[in-house]
């Protein structure tokens, strides 16, 4: 399947990048157009304004929940944010098909905002049950990354999503994906481990981990590679 990919700067300019998985997952393409024609370039701009914002409170609130918030601006400046349009093509079956097979995102956080009706999202629990996410319109499911996890010693965790289609109506959806920059360093800060709370994992690059990687997408993969990779 072929994903459309906005990349927006922190300053809100959207530049489009193609962005292919590596398998097929549904038969069809997404038209760019289509996406810009029926939401707007305005609206993206608006909404990565918005959920940029939200992502920020986010980590605020996260951080303060930890004393941390003295990170809070090391983290904003090692972020980049990527703005992306998926559309998961109809499967015109009433078998569940798979639009984006299991995986956590490697990024530090994600905001996902379904776009039209289209049910998919999927996450597995901690008893390994898949639950659908119906988020009501307007809202956005907002999951915490590998990198940000990875960071928090392990704290809190990042949840396997996946998409599953049925039906005959394609899906939309648009992600806010906060990536550590390039070269950064993520380190677990020194507040978080003790005694009791020895460090999980050495400090990594993620643009260093990604050569060698899949950038998001591990068909099947239940076990983080991310973590097996800086895991002390
Ligand atoms: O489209 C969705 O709801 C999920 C997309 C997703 O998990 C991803 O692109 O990493
Ligand atoms: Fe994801």
């Amino acid at each position: 399947m072929r994903h459309n990919h906005f990349v927006a700067s922190r300053k809100h300019k959207l530049q489009v990048h193609p962005f292919t998985y590596k398998k097929p997952f549904s038969k069809t393409t997404t038209p760019l157009l289509i996406i810009c024609s029926v939401f707007g370039s305005k609206t993206l701009a608006s909404f990565t304004q918005l959920a940029s914002g939200l992502e920020k409170t986010i980590l605020r609130m996260i951080l303060e929940s930890f004393g941390l918030e003295k990170y809070m601006d090391e983290l904003l400046d090692s972020t980049n944010n990527h703005l992306r349009a998926m559309k998961y093509g109809r499967p015109n079956t009433s078998e569940p098909t798979l639009g984006i097979p299991v995986h956590c995102d490697y990024t530090t956080m994600t905001l996902l905002c379904q776009l039209n009706e289209v049910q998919g999202l999927e996450i597995l629990n901690k008893n390994g049950e898949w639950m659908n996410i119906n988020p009501s319109p307007n809202s956005f499911v907002v999951m915490l990354g590998e990198s940000f996890s990875i960071w928090l010693n392990g704290r809190l965790s990042s949840a396997y999503h996946r998409v599953m289609m049925k039906g005959n109506e394609d899906r939309y959806s648009i992600g806010l994906f906060a990536w550590p920059r390039g070269g950064y360093l993520v380190k677990v800060p020194k507040e978080l481990v003790d005694d009791k709370n020895p460090m999980l994992f050495k400090p990594f690059v993620l643009e260093e981990f990604l050569k060698f990687h899949s950038p998001q997408i591990v068909q099947g993969a239940t076990k983080s590679s991310l973590k097996a990779y800086c895991s002390v």
